[in-house]
């Protein structure tokens, strides 16, 4: 095969164009939702679960949502603060400087201050009652038992009054707001040794494939299990607790695992890929007819990824959920951003992903009636479409900063895109 022919083929099976027409075809093709829709459906599902609350050290509340308001506990500054290194006065200058130590930060309540008279005082320290003004030891000299200010000292300069910031009992933010390492750090500020979040929703990933390796290169027909490694960290980058992640064969002790698994697991969410299509191994439909569950999205016009499926196990409120993604690893990306990270992120009871779009560089070609999701790279506000985007590749993905959403038809060079940014495009740090 010429590499033109190949780069057309695997366009081809990017677009799947082969195993779709408008009614329907390929597996679950006539049930699929617009694209958008399935997003919409994904965070409804999450949004219609009873949310839970637990009170954990401040250190472990990260990444989860404050489902009580944080409430200052304390006035912030609690005391009259020194916002400078230097000294302390109290009426017009010259000023007697006190003899003695100075104030430090930390320090018990200090002697108050006479009229006339300067204190050296640090940063963070509690100002003498009395004092009018701290003055910055750059700006003032001492000669002779004295203090002479270098220029005109204000009222109030560079002390930091009491509840400044805030006092005990005002709101500093409401329930609902994520706890970041920023909030970590008011909190701690306002006092605060514990907090009161909405746990991290657990997740359980089953990989399913007798084809898959754990190990070494592939060889007679296996290959290397490429969604073992991924799926946990960056379901985790998403938001969730992830338990574990098993792997299970095609046979039919895998089958009555899954089963077992969509029955019986402790996770709110089971994540599984493989087996969602119609081969004769792909036991992931029938499993969760078995189970009772109820498909809520089954199939999504999204290349790839289209046969991703999300499934309700018990009632609304109660409920745990099921997200198939398909085994080709990149439409097994499709499906993590398509449906895992909207369940998840309105199950942890964070706000939904804002949306931003960049402009495209290059005519992107369209599949006929559905969206496709592309890897590009953000180049300043340009995103630029890589190669190697087949659904069974990761290569495009691997060095990409986001995907493009491209609409059916297709997009022209300078247009407008939608783009999902990925964990990593920030350069952030997964350890
Ligand atoms: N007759 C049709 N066949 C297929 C259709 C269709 O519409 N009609 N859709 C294709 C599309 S699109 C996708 S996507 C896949 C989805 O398949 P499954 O979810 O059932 O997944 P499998 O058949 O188990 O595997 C597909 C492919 O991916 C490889 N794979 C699976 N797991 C992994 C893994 N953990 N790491 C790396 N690679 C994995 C597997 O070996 C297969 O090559 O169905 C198409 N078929
Ligand atoms: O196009 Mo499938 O949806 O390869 O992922």
């Amino acid at each position: 095969m010429t590499p033109a022919n190949s780069a057309e083929q695997a366009l081809d099976e990017a677009l799947a164009l082969v195993s779709r027409t408008p009614e329907g075809g390929g597996a679950g093709g006539h049930r699929a939702v617009p694209w958008p829709r399935a997003r919409e459906a994904a965070a409804r599902a999450g949004a219609g679960v009873r949310e839970r609350t637990h009170d954990v050290p401040l250190g472990d509340a990260l990444g989860e949502v404050l489902t009580a308001a944080l409430d200052a506990l304390t006035d912030l500054p609690s005391f009259d603060t020194s916002a400078m290194d230097g000294w302390a006065v109290s009426g017009p200058g010259p000023w007697h400087v006190r003899e003695g130590g100075g104030v430090l930060a930390g320090s018990g309540r200090p002697e108050p201050i006479a009229d006339g008279e300067a204190v050296r005082i640090a940063t963070g320290a509690r100002i003498p009652a009395d004092a009018t003004a701290v003055i910055r030891s750059e700006h003032c000299r001492e000669a002779g038992g004295q203090l002479f200010a270098d220029r005109p000292v204000a009222t109030g300069q560079d002390i930091r009054p009491r509840g400044q910031e805030c006092r005990s009992g005002d709101l500093l933010l409401p329930a609902g707001s994520l706890v970041t390492p920023a909030v970590l750090g008011l909190a701690a500020a306002a006092g605060y040794d514990r907090l009161t979040t909405r746990p991290r929703p657990r997740v359980e990933i089953l990989v399913l494939g007798d084809e898959l390796l754990t190990e070494g290169r592939p060889h007679d027909g296996l290959i290397r299990d490429a969604l073992g490694p991924m799926l946990g960290p960056w379901l985790t980058r998403l938001g969730a607790d992830v338990t574990g992640t098993r792997t299970l064969g095609d046979d039919p002790a895998g089958a009555a695992a899954l089963l077992e698994a969509v029955t019986t697991s402790t996770a709110d969410v089971l994540v599984t890929t493989g087996g969602t299509a119609s081969g004769p191994v792909d036991h992931v439909h029938p499993v969760l007819e078995k189970a009772g569950a109820r498909l809520l999205v089954d199939g999504v016009a999204v290349r790839p990824g289209h046969p991703m499926l999300l499934a309700r196990i018990g009632d609304r409120a109660d409920g745990r959920h099921v997200v198939g993604l398909p085994g080709n690893p990149l439409a097994a990306v499709s499906g993590l951003l398509t449906l895992a990270e909207p369940l998840l992120r309105a199950l942890a009871g964070r706000r939904p992903r804002p949306r931003y779009t960049a402009t495209v560089q290059g005519d992107v070609p369209g599949h006929p009636y559905d969206t496709r999701l592309v890897p590009v790279r953000l180049d300043d506000e340009r995103a630029v479409p890589l190669r190697y985007h087949g659904p069974a590749m990761l290569r495009g993905v691997a060095a990409a900063d986001a995907l493009a959403v491209v609409p059916p038809k297709g997009a022209r060079s300078g247009q407008e895109l939608e783009v999902i940014d990925l964990p990593w495009a920030s350069g952030g740090c997964f350890t």
